[in-house]
Parts: C-alpha cells; sequence; structure tokens
C-alpha cells in the first residue's frame, strides 16, 4: 500500500485548542493599594468571556494580568495551568488605540506578527493576504495607517492579531472609540471571524449590549472585584432571556 501523498504546507499554522484561562485569587494593582482583590475567575478553552464594569473598576487591569504584563501582588494567573510569568505569542493583545506600526504598509503590520515568529517569508506572505481578505481589506494592502479609517485601523489590528493562529485573545475596548455604524460592522465582523477560530477571547467593554452580543459570558467587575458572572442565552437577540439579564448587568455596574 502507498503512504498518502504528503499535503502542502498550509498557508496559516493549523488551528489548534484555546487557552484554558485563570485567576487564582489574585490581587492586582500599581501601588499599595490593590485595584483588584482575591479575584477567581476560570476562562474555558474556546469561550469568549466579555468583562464589562465602570471607568476605573479594573478591567484592563484585568486583561493586562492575562497578557502578563502586570505581575499580580498575590495569587496566580494560569494559562493551561501554567503560571502566566510574561508576555507571550498565543495570548495576543488588541487595543483600543490601535498600535499599527505607522511606517508599515497594512501587509507590513500583519505579516510583522509572523515575522517575529521565524515564520518564513512566503508563508508570511500568504498567511497575511488570507486575513487581510477576511478582515475586509483587500485592495488595501500597500496603505500606511495613516492612510485608513479608524474602522480599517482596526481590522488591521484584528487580522495582525489573528495571523499567528494565537490560542487567546486579549481585546481591550478594541471598538471603543469608533462611530455607532462602524462600531456594529465590527463586531459583525468579529462574530464572523470568532466563528472560525478555535482561539478563547477576553474581551473588555462597558457596553453591555456589546458584550451580550459577544460574550458566551459576561463578568462584571466593581467594588474591587467580581461582582457578578453571568452565561449569556442564546439566541441572544430578541429574547426575554437576554433583555433580563440586561436590565441585570445594568443594575450591577
Ligand atoms: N499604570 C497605572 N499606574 C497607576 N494606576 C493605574 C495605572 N493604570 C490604571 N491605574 C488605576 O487602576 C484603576 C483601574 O484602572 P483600569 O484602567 O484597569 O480600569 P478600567 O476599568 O479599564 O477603566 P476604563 O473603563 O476607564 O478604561 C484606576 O483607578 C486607575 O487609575
Amino acid at each position: 500500500m502507498t503512504a498518502p501523498a504528503a499535503s502542502a504546507a498550509p498557508a496559516t499554522p493549523a488551528p489548534r485548542r484555546g487557552t484554558a484561562l485563570a485567576l487564582d485569587r489574585v490581587s492586582l494593582g500599581y501601588g499599595r493599594d490593590p485595584v483588584l482583590r482575591d479575584v477567581a475567575l476560570e476562562v474555558a478553552p474556546g469561550e469568549v468571556l466579555v468583562v464589562v464594569g465602570s471607568s476605573g473598576s479594573g478591567k484592563s487591569t484585568l486583561l493586562r494580568a492575562l497578557a502578563g504584563l502586570l505581575a499580580p501582588s498575590a495569587g496566580r494567573v494560569l494559562a493551561d495551568g501554567a503560571e502566566v510569568r510574561g508576555p507571550s505569542a498565543e495570548r495576543a493583545m488588541v487595543f483600543q488605540d490601535d498600535a499599527l506600526l505607522p511606517w508599515r504598509t497594512v501587509r507590513g503590520n500583519v505579516e510583522l506578527a509572523l515575522a517575529v515568529r521565524g515564520t518564513r517569508r512566503r508563508e508570511r506572505a500568504a498567511a497575511a493576504a488570507g486575513w487581510i481578505e477576511r478582515v475586509g481589506l483587500a485592495g488595501s494592502e500597500r496603505r500606511l495607517p495613516r492612510e485608513l479609517s479608524g474602522g480599517m485601523r482596526q481590522r488591521v489590528q484584528l487580522a495582525r492579531a489573528l495571523v499567528g493562529a494565537p490560542r487567546a485573545v486579549l481585546m481591550d475596548e478594541p471598538f471603543g472609540s469608533l462611530d455607532a455604524q462602524t462600531r456594529a460592522e465590527m463586531q459583525r465582523l468579529l462574530v464572523r471571524v470568532l466563528a472560525d477560530t478555535p482561539a478563547t477571547v477576553v474581551f473588555v467593554t462597558h457596553d453591555v449590549d456589546e458584550a451580550l452580543l459577544l460574550g458566551d459570558r459576561v463578568t462584571v467587575l466593581g467594588g474591587g472585584g467580581v461582582r457578578a458572572v453571568h452565561d449569556v442565552p442564546r439566541p441572544h437577540e430578541g429574547s426575554d432571556d437576554a433583555r433580563a439579564l440586561r436590565a441585570r448587568i445594568l443594575e450591577e455596574l
């Protein structure tokens, strides 16, 4: 019997399982008094957890700890059971203010995420082209960030975050500075894109409707800790359960 022919190398790295993330009785802060105290939270592989909370409740702080950018003053941050001690390419970040390199084109910015991982040039080009198309930017590959709208820049950020097939994506109010219509477009795009990836997602927003649209679960931060965690009922739109949950979260904020 002949062995099956080896298939060509895939243009994008093969999808892998999402990371299991956990905060194990974590306290986080920047000085003597913690912003968040004794927080316990688990995010299952492939889950989309949305974190809501009023301004200053510690949403970005929690995300920074998951990214490995902020060490806890107590407790442990865990990725697949191992303590997080710094940033990793396995956990991609997307910020509200786009963090694109202004002197690099759209393609250059997306490819950079792969270049730092040592991916070969031809694979980089193919993977970047695929993601640029998926986020709706085909034809804009050679443009510089300053030549793009805010929504387009966030599309580039999304492509750059996902091109390396990260196992977790940590998103800090990525659509916060967009107008309502562009924001709605980006939310729809994100739902489509996430359906195709196995990555675990933690998404920070202060918009409850955005949280219910995107999240499998919603965590409400407040009073220096986790105030509540809710499963989001599906289908979400128009359901009484979702309306009741929306009202409840607004009360908890
Ligand atoms: N680098 C820092 N140094 C000192 N204090 C900080 C720093 N970053 C945040 N803080 C403080 O920590 C607290 C929580 O901030 P954080 O940015 O996590 O809140 P947030 O819920 O994301 O708020 P927002 O919705 O306004 O972005 C705030 O009181 C803030 O002033």
